[in-house]
């Protein structure tokens, strides 16, 4: 199986194919407090904040998703120039395939040069470090696309249930990346691909001297319910045996939880099932510093750009909205807002030792 064949294959499995939502994010157990007489007024609610050193219009950044081929440098195009126009940030999809295949990098290199400006974050997955990518391959990843940042993605649930995956996350990978990571001149974000982080991963990277987390918990697209697709177009056994693992994973809501708890000074991007601007409210008022979408971004940007840019219009409308009916008229506000955390995800706080008033220090900011 080619890279470019499983990127695109990927892409259209994640459009056609029953692998979104078979989990929630548990952001339903998060209710945002009305305020009836909220002490702002909708046109000067300020969704701003600086990341990677650069001012986003809102705390909304497309999660990375793909590259590979022409057909997919279209789309990585499309939400370049979206993002650009918007004032919001982009990650790309795993650049292996360009790092192997040197024709692939055009539909990476395409971003840049439609998004001048935007924050741009590369792309690679952690197994790579463990079959011999070095400095030189994330260097590489970083120039191609003249990044603000690089997302090193952790995936092992996906990989093992990849048909031709590669498994391999021994401990001295994370030194490897330590290592890596203080020659390289720009942040790593280190980021799951929907079965989130836990305060234990947290700690570890955090320990390491890691302080970006993009959570991508479950609640989105199942990367293994994906891998799970491809399986079964190849008639391997590890379709059958994914079954129970079908709802596996920390979350998303949980996992900014552990995430936040676990790191109290990291910057943290809520994602995994983030679907709508209510959800980027309650993310905030959770502990994270901003939200992510990929899959419905990927459904509107293959609609097209006007399809794309009414979308992020409505999200960013019903954040305004939403922070205007609790009374923050800007982000360090919000995050600081009173809320009421029930049902599921409040016993998975309980029962890992996270109390609701240790938790409501940390994600006031101390
Ligand atoms: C979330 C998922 C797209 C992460 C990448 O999956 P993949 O194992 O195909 O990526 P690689 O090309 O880096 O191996
Ligand atoms: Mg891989």
């Amino acid at each position: 199986m080619s890279l470019v064949n499983r990127k695109l294959e990927h892409v259209e499995i994640c459009l056609f194919e029953d692998v979104q939502g078979l989990t929630t994010t548990l952001l339903e157990n998060v209710e945002l407090i009305h305020q009836a007489m909220p002490g702002v007024t909708f046109k000067d609610v300020d969704t701003s904040l600086i990341f990677l050193r650069k001012r986003l219009s809102a705390p909304l950044m497309v999660t990375g998703m793909t590259g590979g081929s022409q057909e997919l440098g279209k789309i990585n195009s499309v939400i370049a120039q979206v993002v650009e126009e918007k004032g919001l940030a982009m990650g790309v999809g795993s650049q292996r395939v360009a790092l192997e295949k040197t024709e692939a990098a055009e539909s990476f290199k395409v971003t840049r040069k439609v998004a001048p400006n935007a924050p741009l974050i590369a792309n690679l997955g952690l197994p790579q470090l463990v079959r011999g990518y070095g400095l030189d391959h994330l260097r590489r990843a970083v120039e191609m696309i003249e990044a603000d940042a690089i997302a090193i993605h952790l995936n092992p649930a996906q990989e093992l249930f990849q048909p031709e995956g590669e498994p391999e996350y021994p401990m001295d990978a994370l030194g490897k990346l330590r290592d890596i990571s203080k020659e390289l001149g720009v942040p790593v974000i280190i980021k799951e691909t929907g079965s989130g982080i836990s305060m234990e991963t947290a700690r570890l990277f955090r320990e390491n001297g890691f302080t970006y987390f993009d959570v991508s918990g479950q609640g989105g697209t199942s990367w293994i319910a994906v891998e799970t697709v491809r399986d079964r177009r190849r008639g391997h056994w590890k379709a059958n045996a994914s079954e129970p693992f079908i709802k596996w994973g920390i979350p998303t809501a949980a996992s900014v939880v552990e995430t936040r708890f676990a790191v109290p000074d990291g910057f943290l991007i809520s994602s995994g099932g983030i679907r709508n601007g209510l959800d980027v409210a309650k993310s905030i008022v959770l502990g994270a510093n901003m939200s992510g979408m990929a899959n419905p971004v990927l459904a509107k940007a293959v609609s097209g750009i006007d399809s794309l840019k009414r979308f992020f219009d409505e999200v960013i409308f019903q954040l305004r909205a939403a922070m205007m009916l609790t009374g923050a008229k800007n982000l360090v506000e919000l995050k600081r807002r009173p809320v009421v955390i029930w049902g599921k995800l409040r016993e998975w706080m309980e029962s890992r030792g996270i109390t609701l008033s240790d938790y409501e220090r940390i994600r006031r900011g101390g």
